[in-house]
């Protein structure tokens, strides 16, 4: 059953990764339905204009829109940023939710796995956290996994090419933990700012996110063993959902949630000074400088709306998509939106 205490969320604007499938699709209806805009940041235009079309239909809301991210391209984060902020006055709910459990037939010069699940969010996190904090009280979900528990962090060769499938899990693992950490770290950079922050574990969920991977011939084998006994991806959504909405629970920003409950990790996921270390590291693998902290809103206000990137971006592969993106829809003027997330307590999440 879904989880309780979810509030209202006209007024309110969220933002959803890799949300055209699985467990992200049905987060970013759940959020739809209580009547949020959506922004559906995804990697493919033809599937996430389509994720938007049916969740318009199925939810009654027209405020659920598409924008182009690949979490794979830094330039490409930057672009999404540079569009989001030209054109999106809120952000009240950012949710982490794309990942990969495996490079496919991709070889890249380092670790996809790690950019996709973690490097990307992390500087995305930081792009938007502006807007983050003058929409506070507002709230980050990075949906981590349980496998975090078998991850180990080797900061001497944490953005190595991953080859062969045994890599390939461990560095899944690997990239949740990175989850875990960055949502521990997080919380401790912006305490006292309103700004509140979740890992979240959505259980084992009948998804594409390992099937993708099964050769062909076993899927149709496959498919109905998953079926039985995995959750459906609506299910998967309530933990995100509750870390995104359930008020009451910013005393416990930077902790894991499972099932809708606060969790115990293993020391190395609560390890403040291996968190500090991935934060100095990921900074360096999001190509951000030293002195390119999280600028303040008034700074990073948009020039135009659909403009690219600043010009004097030090990132060369810098953007190509971000006039892609369209304005928004609403007719309500959202400048002067004043409304904050949760509204309804609900003290007793365990109904979930
Ligand atoms: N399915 C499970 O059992 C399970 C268990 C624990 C955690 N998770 C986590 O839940 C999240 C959602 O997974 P899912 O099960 O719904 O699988 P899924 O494969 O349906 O969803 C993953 C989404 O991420 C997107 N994505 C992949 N690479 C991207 C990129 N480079 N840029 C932007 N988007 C990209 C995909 O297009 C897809 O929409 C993942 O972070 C996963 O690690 C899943």
């Amino acid at each position: 059953p879904p989880c309780r205490g979810l509030a209202s969320l006209r007024g309110r604007t969220a933002v959803v990764t890799g949300a055209n499938s699985g467990i992200g699709k049905m987060t970013a209806l759940e959020l739809a339905r209580r009547g949020a805009r959506v922004v559906l940041a995804c990697r493919s235009r033809e599937r996430g204009e389509a994720a938007a079309f049916d969740l318009r239909q199925e939810s009654g809301n027209n405020e659920v829109i598409f924008m182009a991210l690949d979490l794979a391209s830094l330039a490409s984060v930057r672009a999404f940023a540079t569009a989001f902020l030209s054109s999106e006055p809120r952000l009240d709910i950012l949710i982490h939710n794309a990942g990969i459990s495996s490079c496919g037939r991709t070889r890249e010069p380092f670790n996809l796995l790690l950019r996709v699940n973690h490097i990307g969010p992390f500087l995305l996190t930081h792009l938007l956290l502006p807007r983050l904090k003058t929409s506070a009280p507002s709230r980050v979900v990075v949906v981590s996994s349980a496998a975090h528990r078998r991850g180990r962090l080797d900061f001497t060769r944490l953005d190595h090419p991953v080859v062969g499938w045994q890599q390939e899990l461990r560095a899944y693992a690997n990239s949740k933990l990175a989850n875990v950490l960055f949502a521990r770290e997080l919380a401790t950079q912006l305490e006292g700012t309103g700004v509140t922050c979740y890992a979240a574990h959505p259980g084992p969920v009948n998804s594409e996110l390992f099937l993708r991977h099964v050769p062909g011939w076993l899927r149709p084998l496959l498919r109905p063993l998953a079926w039985l006994v995995l959750r459906a991806p609506r299910g998967g959504a309530q933990t995100p959902l509750y870390c995104a909405l359930q008020e009451g629970i910013e005393p416990l920003s930077g902790r894991y949630f499972a099932n809708c409950h606060v969790e115990e990790v293993p020391p190395a996921a609560r390890d403040d000074r291996a968190a500090h270390r991935l934060w100095e590291a990921s900074r360096k693998l999001a190509g951000l400088g030293p002195g390119e902290d999280a600028e303040s809103d008034e700074d990073s206000q948009p020039e135009d709306p659909g403009t690219p990137s600043s010009p004097s971006s030090p990132h060369p592969e810098e953007p190509t998509v971000s006039e892609l993106y369209p304005s928004p829809q609403s007719s309500t003027d959202r400048s002067t939106v004043t409304c904050r997330i949760p509204v309804k307590a609900e003290l007793e999440p365990q109904a979930c």
